[in-house]
């Protein structure tokens, strides 16, 4: 469904990825993997339209859209849940709604989200700024139930979030999947992204150095293997 072959992509005269394929099927969860600084947001940003690559195609549906611009990736149905949670936290939760739902009644957003996390209806008028970060990424992800995306890419959901909350927010993850819906998600906790992948890829100094089923990943020999280091 989304594919990226022989990407290249970078910053300026710095280039991150280096010749990456990257594919997700229809109703795939793929979890990125990798070190720090290895490109996992970067590839993100490039596979949603964010970033163009120098080098390499991408194809989503069949279709080439290698160098357009975001606005047509995020039409097509390509969503992108950034780090740091793409919400304006001045902006009280209803505002929020209102923008993420881009022109969508803004009625229908505020029930959809509520039915997904209950604790969002109760606060429309509380700044998202003020809520704690738990709810904040509920909200961050209301957005991926508002736009009908056929494919969803999260970036680090659970950074800085308790454990409890980092428990709901991969339960709204699985309902989302449930729905039939692409996933890939870049998460720092492996276990938690390998439990609800199929498939597992793992990038590091901009290489994609693995691809392949979530469940036979045995993250410590991987990470020894690949990136020298003790996960
Ligand atoms: N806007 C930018 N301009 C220049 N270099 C950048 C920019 N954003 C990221 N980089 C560099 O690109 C490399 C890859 O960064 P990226 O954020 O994609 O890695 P990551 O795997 O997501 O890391 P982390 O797990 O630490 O978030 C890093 O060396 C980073 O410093």
């Amino acid at each position: 469904m989304l594919n990226l072959t022989g990407v290249t992509a970078g910053y300026g005269s710095t280039t991150v990825l280096r010749d990456v394929d990257f594919a997700v099927g229809e109703g795939e969860v793929v979890a990125l993997l990798g070190p720090n600084g290895a490109g996992k947001t970067t590839l993100l940003r490039t596979a949603t339209g964010l970033l163009r690559p120098s080098a390499g195609r991408i194809e989503f549906a069949g279709d080439e859209i290698t160098g357009r611009p975001a606005q047509y990736f995020s039409r097509g149905g390509i969503c992108l849940l950034p780090e740091g949670r793409g919400i304006f936290p001045s902006l009280t939760v209803r505002e929020n709604l209102m923008i993420q739902g881009r022109g969508r009644a803004l009625d229908a957003s505020i029930a959809t989200a509520s039915e997904l996390y209950p604790v969002l209806g109760r606060r429309l008028r509380q700044t998202a700024g003020s809520m704690s970060g738990g709810e904040q990424q509920m909200l961050a992800l209301a957005r991926a139930y508002l736009t009908d995306p056929k494919i969803v890419l999260v970036d680090e959901a659970s950074l800085g979030l308790a454990p409890l909350a980092v428990d709901t927010i991969y339960e709204a993850l699985g309902r989302l999947v449930r729905t039939g819906v692409s996933l890939v998600v870049v998460e720092q906790y492996v276990q938690k992204a390998l439990a609800i992948a199929d498939t597992a890829f793992i990038l590091n100094q901009g290489v994609m150095v693995h691809s392949g089923p979530a469940k036979e990943i045995n993250i410590e020999q991987i990470y020894e293997r690949y990136l020298g280091i003790n996960a």
